[in-house]
């Protein structure tokens, strides 16, 4: 059998067969509806062609029928022209542009209409004029952007049906399509039984199919309907190019803060009153950017005092230090930093039992505390007790105002105490991950398959939302806050930030530190300041305690501590802590 096979191919091969085509209509009809199906095709690129026939047309009928109709013409042209200029109609036009170009060539066709209604359209140059007129006035139409994308969705549409089937989605329908700035987006009736997620999964063979490049679809639910949703196709990608930030959007904690823009332009408002929020990607992702767009919001909140803890020395974070109350930067002093947080916790829950009230509503006198953590994974590695802390403070904080914000690159089970942690945080920023895997762990089980495909994310910067009003899958871009905006904006609300309330001061005070300043008695005040600022803990002293511990003025404190701070003796720790 196989031989016969063989055999009969280098036949084949050697005696080709001639292709026949046997016609069941006659070739001229056969031809005549291959050129009606392409005129129909390009109906569009032909219509300032058509548009002259037509004309020339009506001109030979109206000089025939009707030649002393002319005045009547040019009054309805200049109508129409003006109807066409000033309100766009019947086109629906909103661009100045496309209205000018309408009421010119409305007046153009118009008046030679109504010369060749009174002369006859074959009287010279008539034609001639109308033949060249075509020229000019169909350059800017075929060049025309958005009629062109309008076409381009057209034409998906009809072959929907053909592709629908291809891509594996047979008897879904486009029920309506519109031309936006970035491309275009339809919304898709789904066949009984088929789900989003089925379009979703099929997201590379829908771009494959529509010739886009890939990552150019989006694919989002309708709240309203589980069999249908709106496809979005980005010709253009609208966060191809960094966005700068607009400066701070909140003034107070309750107000919501502006983390970027969505593709469509919108604003992405997230308020952290009362919300843990974590911060999830790969490394260059763009997390310290995110975490810059926040602090540059709340360092603007006077109703906010700032801890931070960066265990990478301080990098990310020191650039905030004037807007810090308090910034950790090792393991020791991270682990105290949210001992002390647990206190405030603590002093906060006692004070609201005692008071009967709920909940801590924050006030510049009586300020939430929002604790900033870089790399919480290195934190969970490196000071195993901070983070029986954290996980205290993401179960008890909420209601008291005390709130975490942790940036992470990858937030297992481990670093995140087996998900306790994790799953009190109800803001998840999910920036750029390697690991498909890794949206599951930052957003929540089951979300890639969702659609939430942050391993597609190309950008630093670019990410998902999932907070209270952000349910959907949906890219956004992450404002860009350069280095000397974080510079700048720290040192303009340096000054406006508010210290903890007394019950939560008390709080920390009454916690056992791991290195008490000793009292010294040397009678030379140089030498005493030297001494207490040596051996201050790791988050300083501050004016106080230094003019306490020396006895000497505030002036005389001041002076001396600018000059050791010229000559690298003493160093501003955080806001108005200092030691060597
Ligand atoms: N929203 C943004 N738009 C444009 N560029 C950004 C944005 N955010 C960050 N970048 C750029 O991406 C690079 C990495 O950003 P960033 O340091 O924030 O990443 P990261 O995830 O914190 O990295 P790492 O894990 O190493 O700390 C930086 O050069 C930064 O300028």
């Amino acid at each position: 059998m196989r031989s016969y096979g063989r055999r009969h191919r280098r036949w084949n091969r050697r005696n080709p067969q001639p292709l026949l085509f046997v016609p069941d209509e006659p070739l001229t009809l056969a031809a005549l509806a291959a050129i009606g199906r392409a005129l129909y095709r390009y109906r569009s690129e032909l219509a300032p062609i058509t548009t002259a026939v037509i004309l020339a047309v009506a001109g030979l009928i109206l000089h025939h029928t009707h030649p002393g109709a002319w005045p009547l013409i040019a009054a309805l042209t200049v109508a129409a022209a003006l109807a066409a200029a000033l309100r766009g109609v019947p086109w629906g036009l909103t661009r100045t542009a496309e209205r000018a170009y309408a009421a010119t060539t409305t007046a153009v066709a118009g008046t030679w209409l109504a010369v060749a209604a009174a002369l006859g359209p074959v009287r010279s140059p008539l034609l001639t004029v109308l033949v060249v007129a075509v020229v000019p006035f169909g350059i800017p139409w075929w060049g025309h952007r958005r009629r062109r994308a309008r076409v381009r969705v057209d034409r998906v549409i009809n072959a929907w049906p053909n592709l629908a089937e291809v891509i594996g989605l047979t008897g879904s329908r486009i029920m309506s399509a519109v031309v936006d700035t970035w491309g275009w987006r339809a919304r898709l009736k789904l066949r009984p039984g088929q789900s989003v997620t089925d379009v979703v999964t099929r997201v590379p063979a829908i771009e494959s199919a529509l010739g886009t490049r890939p990552g150019a679809v989006r694919v989002e639910q309708d709240p309203a309907h589980a069999g249908r949703c709106t496809m979005r196709v980005l010709a253009i990608d609208p966060h191809a190019g960094a966005i700068p930030w607009p400066g701070p959007t909140a003034r107070t904690l309750a107000d919501p803060i502006e983390l970027g823009v969505f593709e469509d332009a919108t604003p992405v408002r997230v308020a952290l009153l009362r919300k843990h929020a974590l911060i999830g990607g790969t490394t260059d992702s763009g997390k310290s950017g995110v975490l810059n767009v926040v602090l540059g919001n709340l360092a603007a909140c006077a109703d906010v005092v700032l801890w931070g803890i960066d265990l990478k020395g301080g990098m990310e974070l020191r650039p905030w230090a004037p807007c810090l109350a308090r910034l950790a930067t090792t393991p020791e002093e991270a682990t105290e930093l949210l001992a002390d947080a647990v206190a405030v916790l603590d002093a906060r829950a006692h004070a609201s039992g005692r008071d009967n009230s709920r909940v801590w509503e924050p006030t510049p006198a009586a300020p939430a505390l929002v604790i900033v953590i870089d790399e919480y994974a290195e934190l969970a590695d490196t000071a195993p007790d901070a983070v029986g802390h954290a996980e205290s403070i993401a179960r008890r904080g909420r209601a008291l105002a005390v709130d975490l914000l942790a940036a992470t690159q990858r937030p297992t089970q481990k670093a995140m105490g087996g998900g306790a942690l994790r799953s009190q945080m109800s803001i998840r920023v999910c920036l750029r991950v390697r690991e498909r895997r890794d949206v599951d762990l930052i957003l929540d089980k089951g979300m890639l398959t969702d659609g939430w495909h942050a391993h597609t994310l190309d950008a630093p910067g670019k990410f998902y939302i999932l907070a209270d009003g952000h349910d959907q899958p949906r890219r956004a871009r992450a404002y860009l806050v350069t280095d000397e905006l974080v510079r700048q904006t720290a040192a303009r609300y340096a000054d406006q930030r508010p210290d903890l309330d007394p019950l939560s001061r008390a709080a920390i005070d009454h916690q056992p530190k791991p290195i008490e300043p000793p009292r010294p008695a040397a009678d030379d005040p140089e030498q005493t300041l030297l001494t207490v600022l040596d051996q201050a803990p790791a988050d300083g002293l501050t004016a106080r305690e230094l003019i306490d511990l020396t006895g000497m003025g505030r002036t005389w404190i001041y002076n001396r501590l600018q000059a050791h701070a010229t000559t690298g003796r003493a160093r501003q720790v955080t806001r108005g802590h200092w030691r060597t």
